[in-house]
């Protein structure tokens, strides 16, 4: 696994207001929103192109154009749906699968109760939006599931980690085809298995407590 701390000023920023705990649903989703557009940036840094030409007004000009096939955004419900428009927003041309995990509160053990994701997923690059890199368990089964349809590279943006979650992750994908993008990586993990000093629970505060 390799790992990116996209420390950027703005990201910063961001991110401590949306840790404010008096930050409301409201805005906290437009934060979410803002946000996964800057660690997206960083998060498609080696995403593949091929040279592509194009007529302007004035002459020719070589650029790029995204290579087939096509990138897969998988949001990781509930929290992730807080990041998807903000990815496709940049990347239009992404299909999208959704992968619903959720974590026990006592034994802190993440379970799927969802998955619509392509059978075979050869070749391709994905995405995984989770704000919460926390145990690492959602993440870890995540990836997995992914690798194990022929996923090429995988590239995971969270806007929070704890160092455990990243430990673990890390153990599980020593290679260099599985990435964390993330926005900080806090002190630790609480006895709740919430992060320190973090944001709360994500989900709840994109969607509510249900
Ligand atoms: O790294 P982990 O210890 O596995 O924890 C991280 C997961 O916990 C949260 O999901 P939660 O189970 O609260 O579900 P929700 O998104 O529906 O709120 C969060 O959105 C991550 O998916
Ligand atoms: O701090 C945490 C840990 C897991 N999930 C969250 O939403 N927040
Ligand atoms: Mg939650």
């Amino acid at each position: 696994m390799r790992t990116l701390l996209a420390d950027h000023p703005l990201v910063t920023h961001k991110l401590t207001l949306l840790r404010d705990a008096s930050t409301d649903t409201a805005t906290f989703r437009i934060l979410t929103d803002e946000l996964v557009t800057l660690l997206a940036y960083e998060a498609t840094r080696e995403i593949r192109a091929v040279p592509a030409e194009v007529t302007t007004p004035v002459g020719i000009a070589l650029g790029a154009r995204l290579a087939d096939p096509k990138p897969l955004i998988v949001p990781v419900l509930r929290a992730g749906i807080g990041m998807l428009d903000g990815m496709t927003r940049l990347l239009p041309m992404a299909s999208v699968g959704f992968v619903g995990m959720v974590r026990d509160e006592e034994s802190l053990v993440a379970s799927t109760y969802a998955n619509r994701l392509p059978a075979r997923l050869d070749g391709r690059e994905v995405f995984v939006l989770d704000p919460m890199l926390a145990t690492g368990g959602t993440l870890v089964t995540v990836v997995s599931m992914l690798l194990d349809r022929g996923a090429a590279a995988v590239t995971a943006v969270c806007l929070l980690a704890a160092p455990e979650g990243m430990a673990r992750v890390e153990a599980a994908f020593p290679g260099d085809n599985v990435r964390v993008v993330t926005g900080a990586v806090d002190e630790r993990l609480n006895d709740k298995g919430y992060i320190v000093p973090g944001l709360g629970d994500a989900g709840d505060r994109l969607f509510g407590e249900i």
